[in-house]
């Protein structure tokens, strides 16, 4: 089975400072993260502020290098590919538009930006291209010759998803695109996701703190927390049979609509997750409703990226007890 991205044991460690007279501390930002996408999927990340997802997201568009792991893009190691290929084949959309597209430069130098670097056709040819892209990403011709300040956050993000398709990529990678956006044009935005997926066949990966977020885009979700994958599964069984606590506690999450609002209340108490001290064990036992005693002192076994399921010694019992 051949597959158009896959990561093996990602893992990224940080040296964080303490303060002046204590040493640095080993932060792990990503611990052993292995996922598997076929071409024409998305696959989902989810998880709260702090789980990894921007870490893994800088890692798959090899703007940082993991500590350990490798990241495959059509059985290749995406390091040993030049930057320019890369580019060409894989291409982000960030949180935030209104950074990340250049005040200076019109939205037709915008988009046909990847273009110009990639030296692809003549400049009548780009602007051609990217007239019938800002098209199909529902972006009026006369917008062309306007400036990112002129446009709403919904339409800069449009501008950005047409830069991102602009080069015909094999994969897109998006952190959270629609979190800075007001909840209407959010919903706007993932429907145009939805449309560009079913008619050009793209494949994404998709990076949430919000699993209602990704329910009606995704194929398959990985729910993150502290820097591992807890659970992975096709998007109707993890919405339908959550297996694991803690995915259960963000379906039960509130909606959150409110832009820029980055962590779920997910209504499991104040601990909230410190990166720098896991407690042994199973990562998520301090918060966990259906601890055990065992849970302090077991870590659970980690995801099968083959079969799916989740790291939770609960799920563990249930299968000895079945077998
Ligand atoms: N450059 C860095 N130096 C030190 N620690 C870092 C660095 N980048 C990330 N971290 C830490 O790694 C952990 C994971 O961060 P990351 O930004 O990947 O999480 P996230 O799930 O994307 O959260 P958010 O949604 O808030 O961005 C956090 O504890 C964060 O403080």
């Amino acid at each position: 089975m051949s597959y158009l991205l896959e990561t093996r044991g990602l893992t990224r460690r940080f040296q964080v400072s303490q303060g002046m007279f204590r040493p640095k501390a080993t932060l792990h930002a990503l611990n052993g993260v292995d996922l598997r996408l076929r071409k024409g999927e998305v696959l989902g990340i989810v998880g709260e502020s702090g789980c990894g997802k921007s870490t893994l997201a800088k890692i798959l568009l090899n703007l940082l290098a993991p500590s350990e792991g490798t990241v495959l893009l059509d059985g290749k190691d995406i390091r040993a590919l030049g930057r320019m290929e890369f580019t060409r084949r894989v291409q982000p959309v960030f949180q935030d538009p209104f950074s990340s597209l250049n005040p200076r430069k019109t939205i037709a130098d915008i988009v046909t930006m990847p273009l110009r670097v990639h030296g692809i056709g003549t400049d009548a040819e780009r602007r051609k291209r990217a007239a019938g892209i800002m098209d199909m990403v529902g972006l009026p011709a006369r917008f062309a010759e306007r400036y990112p300040k002129e446009l709403s956050g919904g339409q800069r993000q449009r501008v950005a998803i047409a830069r991102a398709l602009v080069m015909n990529p094999d994969l897109i990678i998006c952190d959270e695109p629609t979190s800075a956006l007001d909840a209407s044009v959010q919903s706007q935005i993932l429907n145009l996701l939805m449309d560009l997926k079913r008619d050009l066949g793209l494949t994404y990966v998709f990076i949430s703190h919000n699993l209602s977020v990704v329910e009606h885009l995704v194929d398959q979700v990985a729910v993150m927390y502290l820097g591992r994958v807890v659970e992975l599964g096709m998007t109707a069984q993890v919405f339908d049979a959550p297996q694991h606590p803690y995915t259960r506690a963000l379906l039960d999450s509130a909606l959150t609509v409110a832009p820029g609002q980055g962590v779920p209340d997910i209504g499991l108490g104040t601990a909230f997750p410190n990166p720098l001290a896991i407690p042994p064990g199973c990562p998520f036992q301090p918060r966990c409703p259906r601890a055990f005693d065992l849970c302090a002192q077991v870590r659970p076994q980690p995801v099968d990226v083959a079969a799916g399921g989740a790291a939770c010694l609960l799920t563990e019992e249930a299968l000895r007890g079945a077998a």
